[in-house]
């Protein structure tokens, strides 16, 4: 199996993470989708602007690479401030932030990424800072040690995360704008496409460009992803242009199957249906069965086989729909086989 062309969103090339910059919207005009994240942001940031106020604190999450990073860049943007990027497992002590959060401006952003890895103590210290703009710091230690309150700058914080659920409650509470992302349509998928194919001046058909949407998961960074491979079987193996069947050919090459389901998730679905008769089946047994890690399958894989159809989550683990069964070519348990009825 050729890993480096698994266009899976965890295996971006150096090359491919500048060209993933170059494709990233910077307005929110610009970005496509989420129209009702888009309409409402619009509304906040614009009556913030008017007030003179800072922005309320922005939580962003859902599945990876459905634009939480780019929208970081575009609150701020819009908002005419500076962005200051870290994010959780970066950050492993409350020096760590206080040095960031001390040095922020009047109106700055602070995108914290994978907020849902910051460790307690950190967590803790945020509040205030989230809450009333101010930190308490520890200087000396031992019978000397106090602690000194510091104001800060006003700021809003965005924090990005693909795991809700392992976001603590008072962490949610403290942001006043919640976006939850979803997968984006076929059609949106085409307008990223087409956009993506104009900067970097290849040319597509319409066609080529809906067998791209239609199997990229509902992701725009899959959808670039695929985009960038096909581009090379376009130019080595066809006329250099995106047409429907170099698209075919490329995605059959970068094992994406009809449905748009990779490698990954087509074993997860085999292993359910012939390892585990169907399931319901735990997560941690799937991923051991096929040697992936938990966090990914769920994260990843699972939302997208649930939206899909293909996958249901039951509460005694996860189980095969008949859609799945058919997928991968078995016979859903309980189907009588016609042939033998009289
Ligand atoms: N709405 C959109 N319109 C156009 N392009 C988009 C949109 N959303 C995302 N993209 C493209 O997809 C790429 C991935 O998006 P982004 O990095 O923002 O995802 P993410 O949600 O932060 O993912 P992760 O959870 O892995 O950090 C971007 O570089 C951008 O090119
Ligand atoms: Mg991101």
């Amino acid at each position: 199996m050729n890993q480096h062309l698994d266009p899976s969103p965890n295996q971006l090339t150096p090359e491919d993470g500048a060209m993933e910059r170059a494709l990233r919207p910077d307005s929110l005009s610009e970005f496509s989708g989420q129209p009702k994240i888009v309409a409402n942001l619009k509304v906040f940031i614009q009556a913030a602007v008017q007030r003179g106020d800072t922005l309320d604190h922005v939580l962003l999450h859902g599945p990876p690479g459905l634009g939480k990073t780019t929208l970081s860049h575009i609150i701020a943007n819009e908002l005419g401030s500076e962005l200051k990027l870290t994010s959780g497992p970066v950050l492993e002590k409350p020096g760590d932030l206080a040095g960031l959060l001390t040095n922020l401006n009047e109106g700055d952003v602070l995108f914290i990424d994978e907020i849902h890895r910051l460790n307690n103590v950190v967590e803790e210290y945020l509040y205030s800072a989230m809450e009333d703009y101010r930190i308490d710091i520890m200087i000396d230690s031992g019978p000397n040690a106090r602690s000194v309150q510091i104001n800060l700058n006003p700021f809003t914080l965005v924090g990005a995360t693909t795991r809700m659920g392992l976001l603590t409650a008072p962490m949610r509470a403290r942001f006043g704008i919640n976006c939850l992302l979803d997968y984006y349509d076929v059609d949106t998928l085409i307008k990223i496409i087409t956009r993506s194919c104009e900067i970097m001046s290849v040319p597509i058909t319409a066609q080529g460009a809906v067998e791209i949407a239609r199997r990229s998961r509902g992701t725009p960074r899959i959808a670039n992803a695929l985009l960038r491979r096909i581009r090379d079987f376009a130019q080595v193996k066809g006329t250099g242009t995106i047409d429907q069947e170099i698209a075919n050919y490329g995605l059959a090459a970068l094992n994406v199957d009809e449905g748009g389901l990779d490698e990954m998730d087509n074993k997860i679905l085999d292993a359910i249906i012939h390892k585990f008769k169907g399931g319901p089946v735990g997560v941690s047994t799937i991923a051991t069965a096929v040697g992936e890690e938990t966090g990914t399958i769920e994260e990843v894989h699972e939302p997208f086989l649930i939206m899909e159809g293909y996958l249901m989550r039951t509460p005694r683990g996860r189980q095969a729909t008949e859609k799945a069964y058919h997928h991968i070519g078995a016979t859903p348990p309980g189907t009588v086989n016609t042939l033998f009825e009289f």
